[in-house]
């Protein structure tokens, strides 16, 4: 019988809110707002028009796409119904915890505070949560708040994520173009988060490499990387190890060397917040089967599977995950892996991620695993 992978409890760390409309949602919330900048006005066309646009071998262009999306969502009501729908679209697709990440600072141009925002998007996540609750499909989301790293609200956002984090935000997140924005321009946010005890990813090793990711680790403190996919630059194999993974989905471990920042991440447990399909688009990867991702999870690196952003990337987390079983070797079992590694990582308290793992995702798992 062929593998439900819809039916399985999946955990989502890495999934950005303006990235994740339903196309129609961005048809009619343009229509209320008078916004008159959409490429496409049917549905499928511009659903269509956000992968095709996102498609182009850079993250600069790729985030071009999100002026659409951002430029509806500027009203309390508008970020609402996304966030409600948002968390009834994972729950849909088996998503039981999702950690969802949006930049405050991106939806104030019709005069909302970030405040306000912060309160929208949660109100509509309380709202979407139970929805899928009463159609069969409990779900919890958590918000991480992005500051853009081009520009210099890191601190006032850091400061955002502290006053709600006991009301639904659980942690930081800086985004946005990599090359030339490195973390270390936002030390202070940084400084600020650990003092407190807050959590917080950074996205790095996306677009640009090494010194990249090492920054956001030893400068910055981060607990997660968002993607970390440029990591293997710090792994050494012979040509025939990395065909292997490439063919086979599996690596003989000892003919591979770490760096000493490959080592580090692994030895930490570091988790990697990896999304396969934008970083093809983005250029990050070549293909689901070429993708880094398989070659970490052999190392037993602390890999996750995420989405990054649904809506440009046509995706959600089942076919993530369907196409890791598809095109790169990979096994129910090692679904499971993900998801138990996924939940480990979140930056809920510790009880709640073990409440969830022993009462959802093993049960969840065991029919099949
Ligand atoms: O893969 C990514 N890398 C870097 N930044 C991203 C990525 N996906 C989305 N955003 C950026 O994060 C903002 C807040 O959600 C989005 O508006 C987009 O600019
Ligand atoms: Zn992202």
């Amino acid at each position: 019988m062929a593998l439900d992978v819809v039916a399985l409890p999946k955990v989502l760390l890495h999934d950005h809110l303006d990235g994740g409309l339903r196309p129609q949602t961005v048809i009619d919330l343009a229509a209320q707002s008078g916004y008159d900048g959409l490429p496409e006005t049917d549905a499928e066309a511009l659903g269509r028009w956000f992968r095709e646009s996102a498609d182009s071998g850079s993250l600069v262009r790729y985030l071009e796409t999100f002026g659409q999306t951002v430029a509806v969502m500027q009203t309390a009501e508008a970020l609402h119904r996304v966030a409600s729908e948002c968390a009834q679209d994972l729950a849909a697709d088996g998503v039981v915890y999702a950690e969802v990440r949006y930049a405050p600072e991106q939806h104030l141009e019709e005069g909302l505070t970030l405040e306000e925002v912060v309160e929208a998007v949660n109100a509509g996540f309380r709202d979407g949560e139970r929805i899928a609750a009463a159609a069969g499909h409990p779900i919890r989301v958590t918000a991480l708040l992005t500051a853009m790293r081009h520009a210099a609200k890191s601190t006032e956002i850091a400061e955002l994520v502290v006053r709600y984090r006991d009301d639904g935000v659980s942690g930081f997140d800086i985004a946005g173009a990599e090359a030339g924005f490195p973390p270390t321009r936002h030390l202070d946010a940084f400084e600020y988060l650990r003092r407190e005890n807050a959590h917080f990813t950074i996205h790095a090793g996306e677009a640009f490499g090494l010194p990249s990711i090492w920054e956001a680790i030893q400068w910055c403190g981060a607990e997660r990387l968002g993607h970390g996919v440029r990591i293997v630059d710090d792994i050494f194999a012979d040509e025939q190890s990395l065909a292997d993974v490439t063919d086979t989905g599996t690596v003989d471990a000892d003919l591979v060397r770490l760096g000493r920042l490959a080592s580090y991440v692994r030895d930490r447990r570091i988790p990697l917040e990896m999304c396969p399909s934008s970083n093809i688009q983005t250029g990050a990867a070549r293909s689901v089967a070429a993708h880094p991702i398989t070659l970490l999870k052999q190392l037993r690196f602390r890999v996750t599977v995420n989405t990054d952003n649904r809506l440009m990337s046509g995706t959600s987390m089942s076919r993530e995950m369907q196409l890791l079983l598809d095109d790169a070797g990979w096994t129910v079992e090692d679904l499971r892996w993900v998801t138990i590694n996924a939940m480990k990582s979140a930056f809920i308290p510790f009880e709640q991620r073990l409440a969830l793992i022993d009462d959802v995702i093993k049960p969840g798992y065991d029919p099949v695993g």
